[in-house]
């Protein structure tokens, strides 16, 4: 997929432009003409199957990884990212883990402390949990802690490499939706990765689907639909119609479907582009 083909109008709010980026690590060519920009308010989707090149991308994006080849202009203000691990310093609190962000702004504590109790409310922590440190609390908790610590900072781009993919599926859900509902309030662009097709479905206004060797993008699905109004009927059904398609059958190594039902065009709710 040319990446010109996805240039577009940039929001004066901030964009996240990503042209013609390709990579190699030791001579093996691992990112291919990569091509895409996340305006303000947008969720863009990155999947693709394992060692494509995913993590590369978002590591490019966020400055973790040198630019080799192309153009990665980021014009927010904010960028912030979570990773698959929660990555908490072990010997500080719940609470000073959540607020470290804020006391390297020079905040002080008992502002980044009541700053901190608010969103740890909002993210489902209770007050006795915030004096626990990291060894003290559940996985689930420390991914609460970390998205916490992740929204204090109030970006206006976040970048997302599977942070709940170790969670299960009840309080995955419940941490999307939290995601969700500050996105939409804050007019937050995410790049987020996922493995999971539904979840993207679920989530994503575009959904970036990647091949490997080398890492591209094969096709750019766009969803109509406003995530606040998709319920599981809709997510599994596009779901299915995604998973129908050839170009994403040919990216995840899936053979043919074995009982191909008709998608309606009349009717269906995402569009393509390769
Ligand atoms: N530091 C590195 N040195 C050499 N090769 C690397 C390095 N990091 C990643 N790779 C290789 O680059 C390719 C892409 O890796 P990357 O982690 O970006 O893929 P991914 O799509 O995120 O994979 P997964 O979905 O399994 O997390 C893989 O073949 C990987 O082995």
């Amino acid at each position: 997929m040319s990446s010109s083909l996805n240039r577009k109008p940039v929001s004066q709010k901030g964009y996240l432009l990503v042209e013609n980026v390709e990579h190699d690590f030791v001579r093996t060519q691992v990112l291919q003409n990569i091509g895409f920009t996340v305006q303000a308010g947008e969720v863009y989707a990155l999947v693709g199957p394992s060692g494509c090149g995913k993590t590369t991308l978002l590591h490019l994006c966020n400055g973790l990884l040198d630019l080799q080849d192309g153009i990665i202009e980021n014009t927010f203000q904010k960028t912030a990212s979570m990773f698959q691990q929660p990555r908490l310093l072990p010997w500080k609190t719940c609470l000073d883990n959540m607020t470290l962000g804020l006391k390297a702004k020079g905040w002080n504590k008992k502002d980044r402390n009541l700053k901190g109790l608010k969103l740890a409310k909002l993210v489902g922590l209770q007050p006795s949990d915030l004096e626990k440190f990291p060894h003290q609390l559940s996985g689930g908790m420390q991914s609460r802690v970390a998205l916490a610590r992740v929204l204090l900072l109030e970006p206006d781009l976040l970048l997302l490499d599977e942070p709940f993919s170790a969670l299960d599926i009840g309080l995955k859900t419940e941490l999307y939706q939290l995601l969700l509902e500050q996105q939409t309030q804050q007019d937050l662009a995410v790049l987020m990765i996922t493995h999971d097709l539904m979840e993207a479905v679920r989530l994503s206004d575009n959904i970036l689907l990647m091949k490997s060797k080398p890492g591209r993008i094969a096709a750019s699905f766009k969803l109509t639909r406003p995530p606040s109004l998709r319920d599981d009927a809709w997510v599994y059904q596009t779901t299915a119609e995604l998973l129908q398609q050839p170009i994403v059958r040919e990216s995840f190594e899936l053979p043919p479907p074995t009982s191909p039902s008709p998608v309606d065009l009349a009717t269906r709710e995402w569009s393509y582009t390769c």
